[in-house]
């Protein structure tokens, strides 16, 4: 058995992964770390969660993460950095499912994040966990930093046609919408009921962090760098996100269902749909699966891809451990298997 431990357990994110962990056939979760609420049990919280899982939170300590086979940060970002190296030190693997590692770029990084990188050796060594592109590398990695929810999504969404260099990679366009869970378990105003329910909004259309994210493994897969508008929306729902991806083809005549559907044959976790589909959020609810359709509208020289994904799963928790059963040598699509919750 694995051994895990996840610190910021109370948080959106952090529960989901306690959902798939406690169900996982080879991991034994040791530690669940809370600041807010250590001493308290998990399931006095997370009532879903009475009956499968023993434990109780507690305060964030090095010694008893370290003695884990894997750490979880199901946290802000910055709260990573500054503790990954003594686990590292100690001998555990992590995945931070925050944005400390994402970057390339550290100065990137600290623009958009507005904060100073405090490892630059781990962040050099650590790999971007989108198994879809860096398998192999992820098998390996004592430190993965697991993609942000709408970079799984559109990266996804764009890889055949950018890898490909069938379309216009100057000029791509995501249009993005997210459930209301993607912003946290903090209260937040603009979350509310009476402030998100029938409403309906964009945000971060001057640029939003995940932009730079997104044209980074974009420019991995081109070989060269992108232009892309990103803007993202809140939608009146909890979970899921659907994004609409549009890019102008260099060669009309394209096969695109063929090209999609060959590129994702051996993906576990991605679905090519059949022609003309047109995907819905609560197809991949619960699940880790991210439900792909391409069109090209009217037969002319745009390409249209809809792309849904669970944001807690797929976009988070899932794609975490999709990630652990790559680095420690399991079924990949150990404790993954679910099918999503419909309706
Ligand atoms: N929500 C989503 O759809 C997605 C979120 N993410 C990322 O996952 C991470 C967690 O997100 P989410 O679950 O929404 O977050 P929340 O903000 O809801 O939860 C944060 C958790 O972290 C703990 N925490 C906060 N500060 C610290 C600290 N300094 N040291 C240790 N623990 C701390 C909190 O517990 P306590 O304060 O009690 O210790 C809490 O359990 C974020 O980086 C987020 O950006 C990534 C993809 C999708
Ligand atoms: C709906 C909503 O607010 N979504 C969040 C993104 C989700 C997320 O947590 O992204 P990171 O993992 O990069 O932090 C946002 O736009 O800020």
């Amino acid at each position: 058995m694995i051994t895990a431990g996840i610190v910021g357990g109370t948080g959106y994110t952090g529960v989901e992964l306690l959902r798939l962990l406690a169900a996982h056939p080879e991991v034994r979760l040791e530690v669940i770390t809370s600041r807010g609420n250590a001493g308290t049990r998990v399931d006095e919280l997370f009532p879903n969660l009475r009956g499968v899982l023993d434990l109780s939170f507690t305060e964030p300590d090095a010694g008893r993460l370290g003695a884990c086979d894997v750490v979880f940060f199901a946290t802000p970002n910055g709260t990573c950095m500054a503790m990954a190296p003594e686990l590292i030190e100690r001998g555990c693997r992590v995945i931070d499912l925050g944005a400390d590692f994402r970057l390339r770029d550290l100065a990137v990084f600290s623009e958009w994040y507005g904060m100073p990188h405090s490892c630059p050796e781990l962040a050099a060594e650590s790999v971007y966990g989108l198994p879809e592109m860096h398998r192999e590398a992820i098998r390996d990695a004592r430190l993965v930093a697991n993609p942000g929810c709408y970079p799984t999504a559109v990266q996804l969404g764009f890889l055949p046609l950018v890898e490909s260099g069938l379309v216009d990679i100057e000029h791509l366009i995501a249009d993005a919408k997210s459930g209301a869970s993607g912003a946290g378990r903090q209260p937040k105003q603009h979350t509310l009921l009476c402030e998100a329910a029938e409403n309906f909004h964009a945000y971060g259309a001057a640029g939003h962090r995940h932009l730079p994210e997104i044209r980074q493994g974009l420019a991995e897969a081109a070989g060269r760098e992108v232009g892309l508008t990103f803007v993202p929306h809140l939608v009146p729902m909890i979970r899921g996100i659907h994004a609409t991806l549009y890019a102008r083809l260099r060669d009309p005549a394209a096969d695109l269902q063929g090209l999609y559907e060959e590129r994702y044959a051996a993906e576990p976790f991605v679905d090519v749909l059949p022609p003309g589909s047109q995907p819905e959020t609560r197809s991949v609810r619960g699940g880790n699966m991210v439900r792909i359709a391409v069109h090209r509208p009217q037969g002319g020289d745009m390409a249209l891809v809809l792309a849904v994904e669970d944001n807690l799963v797929k976009g988070a928790a899932g794609q975490a451990v999709q990630n652990m059963n790559l680095m420690f040598g399991l079924d990949e699509t150990a404790g993954l298997k679910h099918v999503a919750v419909l309706p």
